[in-house]
């Protein structure tokens, strides 16, 4: 079955974490085909996913950016419950990757935690389209984390 990837991403971001993601998806899944499509902000990520979905992907993953302000944080919480609908609405993965602008104090620190983010997901996305529902199961309760080093398992 040929897979198809859909990259969707943003003007808003600082990082051009779309091309990561590109790059990572092409790299993990060599036969595949990847759809890009980017669009201004977070808000509009979740029509993009899903005419993405539409047009052949079999799984999006979304990489946005977030601004410090509460009116940027109410934003994002619209976009996660839109990109939830997608996912409900076309029993298809959409992975959000979203960095938030306080994460971290240093713009050299934001840059280490989207580029890990983007690419650690890309990779969770890959899994989940090419190998199946069992394919993460082996890292279950692991403590992964994107962004950040691996909390690791605890018990
Ligand atoms: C307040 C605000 N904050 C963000 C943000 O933190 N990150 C982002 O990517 N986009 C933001 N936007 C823009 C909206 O998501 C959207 O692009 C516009 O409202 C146009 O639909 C808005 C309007």
């Amino acid at each position: 079955m040929e897979r198809v990837y859909g990259v969707v991403d943003t003007t808003f971001s600082r990082i051009n974490m779309g091309e990561i993601a590109v790059r990572t998806i092409r790299a993990e899944d060599r036969d595949a085909k990847i759809m890009r499509y980017t669009v201004p902000g977070i808000k509009d990520l979740p029509v993009a996913a899903k005419r993405l979905i539409e047009a052949g992907c079999n799984g999006v993953i979304t990489l946005g950016w977030v601004g410090k302000s509460q009116l940027d944080k109410y934003s994002y919480l619209a976009t996660s419950i839109g990109l939830i609908t997608v996912q409900i609405l076309t029993s298809k993965h959409v992975i959000d990757v979203t960095v938030h602008e306080d994460e971290a104090e240093d713009e050299e620190s934001l840059v280490k935690i989207a580029e890990d983010r983007a690419r650690k997901h890309s990779l969770n996305l890959v899994k989940l389209v090419r190998d199946g529902p069992n394919s993460l199961t082996a890292q279950a309760g692991k403590g992964l984390r994107q962004g950040y080093e691996n909390a690791g398992p605890i018990g």
